[in-house]
């Protein structure tokens, strides 16, 4: 029997309406999948759940750069909630359809103009983003087959294990700080408990990308591999911590994580209050408008 890290967590963000009528029209068309294999999908995320083996692989499609949109993370959060729901289910492996890049992080244009009662619900969909991945029962492992900066890290971060594909042109890393921002208080302590505080401390005020190399050598990243190995070793590695007796497993990540968890959940309102306030500075609207313009310069 399946322990439960935190028991339903607060689920405010999701739209009303039955989780069942979701994803029910994009599923795949009997046949095209094996037997002990169940679709679903939506219009930013596929998911395909192995029955046989108990894991399921989530992949982003959502080009150009998998963007963190309120409507990504709605998806997101839906998604994980029915896996963690499903018996069937006892392991993640989180991926990207879209190539070269795992996420781009937070959508940029979710932070840039908009009302304070907007931000609130953005920044609200990103925390439960965080505390249904962090909490989650399952092992989740991050395959990551592109670029995944801030928010995209994070991601990455939440998982149990972090796979990345070697490329040299592939970054990593929580840059918020060349962003003109700040990650915030659980995002640091998620890259703290990966990479240790020293290391976390200078990536974090320099808002350090990092090469794939440098990423394994600090421990963000667990292992590298050629491209056309990620799903073989992510499923390696999930089926090796599978392996364990769920109870003990699930019990001893809940341990492990109980104190970011908490303080995180304790100060979540308040949390939400800081970034309307910081975003919406207009020294930050600047700032956040000047890089999104750099973005664009950079393809021209
Ligand atoms: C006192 C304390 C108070 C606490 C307050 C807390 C505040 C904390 C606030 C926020 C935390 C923020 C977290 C984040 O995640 S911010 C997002 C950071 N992301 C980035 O910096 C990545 C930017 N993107 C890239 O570097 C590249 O796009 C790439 C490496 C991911 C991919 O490169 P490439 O394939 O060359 O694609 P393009 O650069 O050409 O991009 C294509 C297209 O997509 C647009 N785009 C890219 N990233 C984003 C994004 N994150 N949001 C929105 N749009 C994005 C890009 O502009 C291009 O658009 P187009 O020109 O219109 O085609």
């Amino acid at each position: 029997m399946p322990v439960s890290l935190y028991a339903s967590p607060p689920g405010v963000l999701f739209p009303r309406g039955s989780p069942q009528e979701w994803g029910q029209a994009a599923r795949q068309p009997p046949g095209l999948l094996p037997a002990q294999c169940r679709a679903f999908s939506n219009n930013k995320i596929l998911v395909e759940l192995d029955t046989s083996s108990g894991v399921a692989t989530m992949k982003f499609k959502s080009p150009p750069v998998n963007s963190l949109s309120l409507d990504f993370l709605t998806e997101f959060c839906i998604s994980l909630e029915k896996l963690e729901n499903d018996r069937a289910c006892r392991g993640l492996i989180i991926t990207s359809a879209v190539p070269r890049v795992f996420s781009s992080g937070l959508d940029i244009n979710e932070m840039c103009g908009k009302s304070r009662e907007h931000y609130a619900e953005f920044w609200r969909a990103v925390q439960e983003m965080w505390i249904r991945l962090y909490s989650s029962n399952m092992v989740t492992v991050a395959a990551i087959n592109g670029s995944s900066p801030a928010g995209g890290c994070l991601i990455a971060l939440t998982c149990d294990y972090r796979i990345m594909v070697e490329n040299p042109k592939y970054i990593i890393g929580l840059n918020e700080a060349q962003l003109g921002i700040v990650a915030p208080f659980w995002f640091k302590d998620t890259f703290v408990k990966a990479v240790g505080h020293r290391v976390a401390e200078r990536s974090l005020q320099l808002g350090l990308l990092h090469s794939v190399p440098e990423a394994h050598r600090i421990g963000l990243v667990d292992e590298v591999v050629p491209e056309e190995k990620l799903q073989e070793k992510a499923a390696a590695v999930v089926a090796q911590w599978l392996a364990l007796p769920d109870h003990a497993r699930q019990l001893t990540k809940s341990m492990m994580r109980k104190a970011v968890l908490d303080h995180m959940l304790a100060h979540r309102e308040e949390d939400i209050q800081n970034f309307v306030n910081f975003i919406s500075k207009d020294s930050i609207q600047k700032s956040l408008s000047m890089y999104m313009e750099m973005l664009k310069k950079k393809k021209s």
